[in-house]
């Protein structure tokens, strides 16, 4: 079959001087064509409140109304039986027990056990996040020695850690029972399980993630970060064994700076996307900067997003997408400046902050 010469990529990845990289038009671009698809989700967090009404796989919605299929063990519905058969086979057998675990476990918890998040107050610093996984760190080593008993049985598979030879002493079984005790951020969980299946199903896609920019001061405030260390110790605790190797806190952390600056919101596709279900990181889509007079429009199609001109782009343009929602496109430079520098971390240089 004749198929013809391919068509020369739209794009380009470039340095800029004030931007980092930035994503520039490798020839013209005709208004509405295609510049780029993206399919390469690699972790994704639906939040907790909208995990009936919202596809597990898809993320269609169903306006407040519960889906059908319910997969309650796992805690996640879906549209079709398509979806649900193709979440699973993606999810992989281990990934579906991690889901089982901790869906469990968050059942057995009352909303009050969950962790409030407070807004407003300051990013822990670099130190402040060393010394709270150095915390975490000490009791890991003993809830990992109170599971020595799982290494043995036949899936365990993880012998040969150093704690595997230690005595469990009540000290140990304490520790996990401790750690299991603490108030549950559901939500933050959900990233570290999604983050460290894809860490055990994709190892090769690791690289497309070390490749984003980093963001080394990740965690929102001190209550975000305490849910992440709670969390580690949590799933330590829980999780199939074959997870506990890649289960670390510099694994965590690594998914953390990545996922800060380059996350995705999953919304809804009608209303201009108001309801906000979650987020999720699309490396091979990370390069686009942001603009308050974008150039390109995103669109997403379940777990896909297409990346459309919005207008006749000019060879050597640069390709900018708003990172603003859709009400918050309509604010004044102050205010959509101000979401920016505190969302994303930076100061908007676009044509329309730069004119006022
Ligand atoms: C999704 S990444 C975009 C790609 C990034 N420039 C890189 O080198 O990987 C988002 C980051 O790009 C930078 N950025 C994006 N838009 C910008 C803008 N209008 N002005 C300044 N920096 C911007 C910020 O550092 C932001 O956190």
């Amino acid at each position: 079959m004749q198929t013809g010469p391919a068509a020369p990529p739209a794009f380009e990845i470039r340095s800029t001087p004030h931007s980092g990289r930035a994503v520039f038009a490798a020839r013209d671009i005709p208004a509405h064509a295609l510049i780029w698809r993206s399919e390469d989700l690699a972790l994704s967090v639906l939040l907790r409140e909208y995990r009936r009404e919202v596809c597990g796989q898809c993320f269609s919605y169903a306006h407040g109304r519960d889906l059908q299929i319910r997969d309650a063990g796992v805690g996640f519905v879906f549209c079709t039986e398509t979806c649900q058969d193709q979440w699973r086979e993606d999810t992989g057998e281990v990934g579906v027990e991690a889901w089982t675990v901790v869906e469990a476990l968050v059942k057995r918890r009352s909303k009050e056990d969950s962790m409030m998040v407070d807004v407003g107050l300051p990013r822990p610093r670099k130190e402040d996040i060393e010394r709270a996984w150095e915390v975490a760190l000490v009791q890991a080593r003993l809830i990992k020695v109170a599971r020595q008993g799982d290494w043995d049985t036949p899936s365990g598979g993880v012998g040969s850690d150093a704690e595997a030879s230690v005595q469990v002493t009540k000290q140990h079984k304490r520790a996990l029972q401790k750690a299991l005790q603490q108030p549950i951020s559901p939500d933050v969980m959900s990233f570290c399980v999604s983050g460290i299946l894809f860490l055990y199903n994709s190892p090769l896609d690791l690289e497309q993630v070390l490749h984003l920019e980093s963001d080394s001061t990740p965690y929102l405030n001190a209550g975000d970060l305490l849910a992440f260390t709670r969390s580690y110790l949590h799933l330590l605790a829980i999780l199939p064994l074959p997870l506990v190797r890649f289960l670390t806190p510099e694994n965590l952390f690594l998914l953390s700076t990545r996922d800060s600056h380059n996350a995705f919101g999953i919304r809804s596709l009608e209303d201009d996307g108001a309801e906000f279900f979650g987020y999720g990181c699309w490396p091979k889509a990370s390069y686009f900067n942001h603009s308050c007079a974008p150039s390109v429009v995103k669109t997403r199609v379940g777990r896909t997003w297409g990346f459309f001109a919005q207008r006749d782009l000019k060879m050597g343009e640069e390709l900018c997408i708003t990172y603003l929602s859709g009400e918050e496109r309509a604010l004044e430079r102050i205010g959509r400046m101000g979401i920016l520098r505190g969302n994303w971390g930076f100061e908007c240089g676009c044509v329309r902050c730069a004119v006022g």
